[in-house]
This record gives C-alpha cells, sequence and structure tokens, in this order.
C-alpha cells in the first residue's frame, strides 16, 4: 500500500522502517529541510534517532500536498500540541484532492485546555468526506527499539472500528506485532497518562529513592489511570494490557524515555524549560499532567500522583512537599475508588 508519515520525528521515522520492510511504499513530511535531505541523501535522521541507518527506499519531503497524494493510509506522528494544525490542514488538502484515506496517529497525551483525546482531536477537525476511520497505534514501543527491530507489541483501536484490521494487516511483523482493542478510550487515555508516572518517577530516580518508590508509583499510578479512564468510558481490562501496564513499565523503567529522562534533570535542578529544551524532543507528559489534573476536578476522581506532579511542575513546591503530601494523605483501603467503578464497568464491557 501507499503510506504517508506526517513528522520526522523519532517515532515517524523508526515506523517508516517497520511499513518499509513490510513491503510498503513509505513517504515522510517533514517540515524542516535539513531532516528531509539528510533521510533521502544519508539515510539517517542524526537529530531524532541517532546511528539508525534508514530504509533507502523510504522517502521523505517537505511539500505537504505531494505527501498526502502518494497515500492510502496517513500515519499522524507529531506532538499532540500539533495534531489540530496537521488535522487541519490535512482535511484541506485532502478535501482539495477530492480523496478519502485510513488515519492512524501514535500521539501520546491530551491536549491543553480542551482536554480531548488525539482522536477526537482529529475527529473535530476531519469529516466523513476524507477520513474512512480515525485509529490509534500505542502500547510499549520505544522508537530506539522498534528501529533496531526489537521485538515489539502494541494495540489498535479505532472510533469506527472498520479501520483497525488494515492498520493491523499492514504494520504486522515477526519483529512487530499488533492486537486490535475495541477500547479506543482506554487504549488512548492508557497511552497518554502513562507519561504523567513516567515523569514522576524519573524525578524519584534523579533524587535517588529506590525501586521501593517506584514500584509504588507504578503501582498506584496504575489505579488512578484506571480510576480516570473508567470514569471516561474505557474498560477496566484495558489497563492491564499493552496500553496500560505495559507501556507504562516501559516508559517509566526506560533511559529511552523522554518523560523519565525530563524527570532526572528536573531533580538535578533544571527548570521546566530548561530541561524541555536540553530535551530537544517532545515530553508530552507536562502538557499531559495539567489536562489530566483538570480532568480529575471535572470527573471528581482522586489522582493523588498526577495532582502532586502537577503542583510540583506548575506551582514550585519542593520535591519533598511533594513526597510527603503522597506519603502522609490519610489512611485507605488498596482498592478505595476502584472496587466499585471496575465492577460497573466491566459488567457493561463484558455484556453482550
Ligand atoms: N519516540 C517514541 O518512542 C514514541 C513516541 N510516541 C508518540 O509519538 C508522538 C510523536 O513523538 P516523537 O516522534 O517521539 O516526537 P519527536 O519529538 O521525536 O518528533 C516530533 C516530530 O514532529 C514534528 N512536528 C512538530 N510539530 C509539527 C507541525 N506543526 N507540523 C509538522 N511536523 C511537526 C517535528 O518536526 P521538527 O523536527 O521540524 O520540529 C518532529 O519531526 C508523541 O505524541 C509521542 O508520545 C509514541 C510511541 C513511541
Ligand atoms: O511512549 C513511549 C514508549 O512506548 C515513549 O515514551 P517517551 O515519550 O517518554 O519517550
Amino acid at each position: 500500500m501507499n503510506i504517508s508519515i506526517l513528522g520526522t520525528g523519532s517515532f515517524g521515522t523508526s515506523l517508516s522502517m517497520v511499513l518499509d520492510d513490510n513491503g510498503h511504499s513509505v513517504m515522510m513530511y517533514g517540515r524542516s529541510n535539513e531532516t528531509v535531505d539528510e533521510i533521502n541523501t544519508n539515510h539517517t535522521n542524526s537529530r531524532y534517532l541517532e546511528n539508525i541507518k534508514i530504509n533507502p527506499s523510504v522517502k521523505a519531503s517537505t511539500d505537504f500536498e505531494e505527501v498526502v497524494r502518494h497515500a492510502d493510509i496517513i500515519v499522524i506522528a507529531v506532538p499532540v500540541k500539533a495534531v489540530r494544525a496537521v488535522s487541519r490542514e490535512l482535511e484541506k488538502i485532502l478535501l482539495l484532492q477530492n480523496r478519502k484515506v485510513l488515519i492512524v496517529h501514535v500521539a501520546k497525551g491530551l491536549e491543553l485546555g480542551t482536554h480531548l483525546r488525539v482522536s477526537e482531536i482529529i475527529n473535530e477537525e476531519m469529516s466523513d468526506q476524507t477520513a474512512s476511520d480515525i485509529c490509534v497505534l500505542s502500547g510499549p514501543s520505544h522508537a530506539e527499539e522498534v528501529a533496531l527491530k526489537s521485538p515489539t507489541t502494541v494495540s489498535t483501536a479505532s472510533i469506527k472500528n472498520e479501520g483497525v484490521k488494515t492498520i493491523q494487516d499492514v504494520f504486522m511483523n515477526e519483529n512487530f506485532r499488533v492486537y486490535v482493542n475495541e477500547d479506543l478510550v482506554g487504549v488512548e487515555i492508557g497511552g497518554a497518562l502513562k507519561n504523567i508516572i513516567a515523569l514522576a518517577i524519573g524525578t524519584l530516580h534523579g533524587l535517588g529513592f529506590g525501586d521501593n518508590a517506584k514500584a509504588a508509583t507504578i503501582t498506584r499510578g496504575l489505579h488512578e489511570i484506571a480510576r480516570l479512564g473508567v470514569k471516561m468510558g474505557a474498560n477496566p481490562l484495558t489497563f492491564l494490557g499493552l496500553t496500560g501496564m505495559g507501556d507504562l513499565i516501559v516508559t517509566a523503567t526506560s533511559e529511552h524515555s523522554r518523560n523519565f529522562r525530563c524527570g532526572i534533570m528536573l531533580a538535578e535542578g533544571l527548570t521546566l524549560p530548561e530541561a524541555e529544551e536540553k530535551m530537544g524532543m517532545v515530553v508530552e507528559g507536562v502538557n499531559t499532567t495539567k489536562a489530566a489534573y483538570e480532568l480529575s476536578d471535572q470527573y471528581g476522581v482522586e489522582m493523588p500522583i498526577t495532582k502532586v506532579l502537577y503542583q510540583y511542575l506548575f506551582h514550585d513546591i519542593s520535591e519533598q512537599e511533594a513526597f510527603s503530601k503522597l506519603m502522609q494523605r490519610e489512611k485507605k483501603s488498596e482498592t478505595d475508588g476502584l472496587k466499585d467503578l471496575l465492577e460497573n464497568q466491566l459488567k457493561d464491557w463484558t455484556r453482550e
């Protein structure tokens, strides 16, 4: 098939290799002349994927119209804050070309202000005339490892449940396994909110906290992700899967993770803008912490780790204050706030 990837960052580039390996004709859209020239000439993308040779048949261009015209399937691989503008432009071009494509996005986060999930943003900007379905592809999948063909498993879900089979077929190979999931909300919420927990654990790591604290933050982090997700309509079981537990583990324990590394830099004393600047790549957990904090208020869901991280990032409370706030909360049962939600929601998802 003809597939175009919007974004020449780390993940878009690694996915271009998966798709090219699978025999598809792949074009990438990038806004930087330098990166596009490097991909076409040297078959590398040194800013985003060091020491990786990209398949020579992958082509890149700064001409958005040309890249869109190439495709039956479009992969949106830009940070969440760019998804609305890119989708709006895509809608405009596809209307001019009088064409309809299948959309799949890989962005993990929530939009600031609207709190929308990424498929909702795209759906607001695109019409039935241009998009046959809007899918997400998400799961534990660091770009650096995908590019090395290290075995990776992800899930796909979509608005109409129509395009997922095609997405599974075009991406899947012996090193890249794709599952279908019917729970779009859960898949997107798991992928977005794990970044908050990874940022928090990076900070803990940077401050020299031990493995006990990290395990506690992963476990309690998953609880609060599930609590919010379930209130938003997700299947509780999704949070035990690749896009919940799976992505949380990989992001919260890996030096590849930009969220984890950003947390370390904060613990070392860099300000948030300094840490983001030094990273030079997107740290989705920052905006998502703010959006999730506001959502937790809107849905009346307790999210103590998100709340404390929000205060630490945006209201300058010290690390010490942050962690004593978490540890000294009132006494609770471990399943408080989860049991009823899970039981009721699970019934809905298992009813035929
Ligand atoms: N990296 C990973 O391992 C994974 C990332 N993801 C998710 O994928 C999304 C993209 O991440 P990733 O590739 O890592 O990000 P990077 O920071 O590596 O790259 C972002 C890319 O998006 C481009 N971009 C930004 N704004 C625009 C815009 N307005 N129009 C066109 N292009 C734009 C950048 O272009 P420029 O270079 O010109 O700035 C760059 O090519 C994120 O939501 C991330 O959470 C998901 C799974 C794994
Ligand atoms: O989502 C990812 C791996 O699944 C990448 O995480 P980071 O954005 O923290 O690098």
